[in-house]
């Protein structure tokens, strides 16, 4: 099977504060997989590493050991110019934090990665996503002056203006209210039915058991796999997960 996303023995650790004391493992040796079309959750208790491994697998940090694979292009083995334009291109990431610029208006940011890649932009576009999402402010209005989940929305926006193939969202939905988290992920599985990967970090047991295939992550290592997951069967293995995590 080809893979669009392929992470083998992925291992990262960091230094400790204490120098007396050994490197901290937030990963060891995580395989993971995912192809084309493909919507793939990944949960597990606070502290598991998900944030970690989100970013190992999409590039934006260099795991301590393994190899990564994206649309056929090797991550380890690629200079810096390279991977930047992976990430112009092929990448598209949602922070938890929204990183948003802010100096500029909701609309700047959200075109901010088509401006920097010369792509062409859609006024309409941006609107009608936006209107898509309910979002409720104007698009001129800065990032201070907006609220945490229209912060998100605009986040989400600047990630998917850019048609990439694989989009890796960290808890994507977690400032929304229930109908805005329900909007926002019928967009990503409308992007899958068009062969876009998604790969999302979330405690939303709903939404994973929406999803084609669900992760659970303990202490850096994923311990259980299911494909459509029941929301019975992931409360469960949560429930397991958080009552054994060291
Ligand atoms: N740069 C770092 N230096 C030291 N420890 C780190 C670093 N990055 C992450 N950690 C630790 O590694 C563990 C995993 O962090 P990570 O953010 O990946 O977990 P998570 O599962 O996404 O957590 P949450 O669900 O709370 O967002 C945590 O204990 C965190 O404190």
């Amino acid at each position: 099977m080809e893979f669009i996303v392929d992470a083998q023995n992925i291992r990262k650790s960091v230094k400790s504060k204490n120098k007396n004391q050994p490197d901290i493992k937030i990963l060891r040796d995580v395989n993971f997989q995912a192809t084309a079309g493909e919507f793939v959750s990944i949960l597990g208790p606070s502290g598991s590493g998900k944030t970690t491994l989100l970013r190992c697998i999409s590039g934006l940090t260099r795991p301590t050991s393994g190899q990564v694979t994206i649309a056929g292009k090797s991550l380890g083995t690629s200079s810096e110019r390279q991977l930047a334009r992976l990430r112009r291109t092929t990448i598209s990431y949602i922070f938890q934090s929204y990183n948003l610029l802010p100096a500029l208006p909701a609309y700047d940011n959200i075109v901010l990665p088509l401006r920097l890649s010369h792509q062409k932009i859609n006024r309409h576009d941006v609107k009608k996503l936006m209107d898509d999402f309910n979002f409720q402010a104007a698009l001129s209005q800065y990032p201070a002056e907006l609220s945490g989940g229209e912060q998100q929305k605009v986040a989400i926006a600047r990630a998917l203006m850019m048609h990439a193939q694989v989009i890796f969202a960290d808890e994507p939905t977690g400032a929304l209210d229930s109908l805005s988290r329900q909007l926002i992920f019928s967009k990503l599985r409308e992007l899958t039915k068009f062969g876009v990967c998604v790969v999302m970090v979330t405690h939303d047991i709903e939404q994973a058991s929406q999803t084609d295939r669900s992760l659970i992550l303990r202490d850096g290592r994923l311990v259980q796999e299911f494909t459509h997951p029941s929301e019975q069967t992931l409360l469960e293995a949560m429930h397991l997960a958080e009552k054994v995590s060291s």
